[in-house]
């Protein structure tokens, strides 16, 4: 039987080339999503999954590439699900997601931005600086495997390398695998949690079974040999301590503030720290920050815009669901001699009121950095806000979004219910490779 040969339309949000099989009369068909194939190209392919309208497949042959295809640097990008894009080229990878914001936006939220900002980049490689590697012990090949998950599958992949990680993470891949190898427990030690720090790299292992001496005196060999720091956890995030060395300590800076902030392996922390620094600066420098300003920072985390804010407002206020967080957030801010200038709250901004704004007060601007669920509760306070004291509203917004989509439906709700337009909006290249859309956009009091 011929091949169908398909031609690729579009990218989804997964990376996988979209196309049409043709209807009898020659009207586009079932949809095929095709893993491996990019728009403008035409494939072969082999379904694996089918529904009455859609396919999912693999490309098998590809009969026309195109001009962004590039040869991924990574030998594992077939089979590891770290990454979606390799086979695209970087400044391809961010018009498309520029596309999905405003795709997004328009479907949602029904808005559109005045501006939309030129993409923020950050390194293209070596950038994880947080990452959760899986711990598998393969009894049929009598080996173990320590690495992200395989494409679509939950078995762990067999990566020797890691381009994404950063080198001197990359290169203990295998001697991790070796070093689980020779525990006592290497079958109760699900994850390693890595956090890269300015000074020195943090591994936490999380461990069901308690370490004998002698696989202790192999984790500080190890952690000698690599300059790392273990920290051992066996419960929730909550239990992970420090194990060895003692004393060392994880931390970043945003030296454009002159800010130092302290971290715990399990906190939240952004993903790099070189593109940290344009995200915040970029993001302060929208916000227009006065010195006489009253300025909110929502999901404010450890106090990564907070401190910085503080550094130029009159006040700030950092709001945070965790506990473990706005103490963090309280110390750093110490450290940083701003605890004057700033406050910090635990508050569960998915259930915030109108009310509750009233109660904390005029915030001249609000920066809003929620996780991939959004602020729907927060924006529809300040669309009920403007019905009962508009004179409260903050006049600019800065919201900084890891989901396009919640992004936009939130947009939806301050453009069309509160008051705000949607100045700008763009990306910021913080996940290259990967599918994940990290954008950022102003929204201002009309
Ligand atoms: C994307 S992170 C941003 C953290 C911080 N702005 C930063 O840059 O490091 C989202 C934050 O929202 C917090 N969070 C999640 N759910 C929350 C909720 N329901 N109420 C308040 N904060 C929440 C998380 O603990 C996390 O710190
Ligand atoms: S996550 Fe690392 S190992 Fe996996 S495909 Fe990406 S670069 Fe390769």
């Amino acid at each position: 039987m011929q091949d169908t040969i398909l031609d690729i339309k579009s990218l989804d949000m997964d990376a996988r080339g979209v196309g049409h099989l043709a209807n009898e009369d020659g009207s586009p068909g079932k949809v095929i999503f095709v893993e491996g194939a990019l728009p403008g190209e035409k494939v072969s392919f082999h379904t694996f999954k089918k529904k009455k309208n859609w396919e999912a497949a693999r490309m098998t042959v590809l009969h026309k590439p195109s001009s962004m295809r590039v040869e991924p640097k990574c030998p594992h990008f077939d089979n590891c699900g770290g990454c979606s894009m390799q086979h695209l080229e970087p400044s391809a990878q961010v018009a498309m997601k520029q596309r999905v914001l405003e795709d997004n936006l328009w479907h949602i939220g029904k808005v559109k931005p005045g501006n939309v900002m030129r993409p923020m980049y950050g390194p293209t490689w070596g950038y994880r600086y947080r990452a959760r590697l899986s711990v598998r012990h393969v009894a049929k090949k009598d080996t173990v495997l320590v690495g992200f998950h395989e494409k679509r599958s939950a078995f762990v992949a067999d990566m020797s390398d890691c381009k994404i990680l950063p080198p001197h993470v990359a290169a203990m891949l295998l001697p991790l695998r070796a070093l689980v190898g020779a525990l006592s427990i290497f079958d109760q030690m699900p994850q390693i949690e890595i956090a890269v720090g300015e000074e020195t790299t943090a591994m936490v292992l999380r461990i069901m079974a308690p370490l004998t001496g002698a696989d202790e005196t192999v984790l500080k060999s190890f952690a000698d040999q690599w300059n790392i720091q273990w920290w051992l956890q066996t419960k929730g995030p909550e239990t992970a301590a420090p194990f060895y060395p003692l004393g060392k300590e994880l931390y970043y800076t945003l030296p454009e503030f002159g800010v130092k902030m302290p971290f715990k392996p399990v906190d939240f922390t952004q993903v790099n720290h070189h593109i940290n620094r344009v995200l915040v600066g970029k993001a302060l420098n929208l916000l227009e920050v006065q010195p006489s300003d009253r300025v909110a920072d929502l999901f404010c985390g450890l106090g990564n815009f907070t401190l910085p804010l503080a550094t130029q407002a009159r006040e700030v206020v950092g709001i945070e669901g965790s506990t473990t967080l706005t103490e963090r957030a309280l110390s750093n801010a110490r450290a940083n001699g701003l605890s004057e200038k700033t406050s910090f709250s635990t508050r569960n901004l998915f259930e915030v009121t109108a009310e509750d704004l009233v109660e904390l007060g005029k915030f001249d601007r609000m920066l809003i950095d929620p996780p991939r669920d959004g602020a729907m509760a927060l924006v529809q306070a300040l669309a009920a806000l403007r019905l009962s004291h508009p004179e409260m509203l903050p006049k600019r917004i800065v919201y900084v979004s890891c989901s396009p989509s919640t992004l936009a439906r939130d947009a939806g709700i301050l453009t069309h219910e509160a008051g705000y337009q949607l100045s700008k909006a763009g990306v910021v290249n913080m996940f290259p490779h990967t599918s994940h859309v990290e954008s950022m956009a102003v929204f201002d009091l009309v």
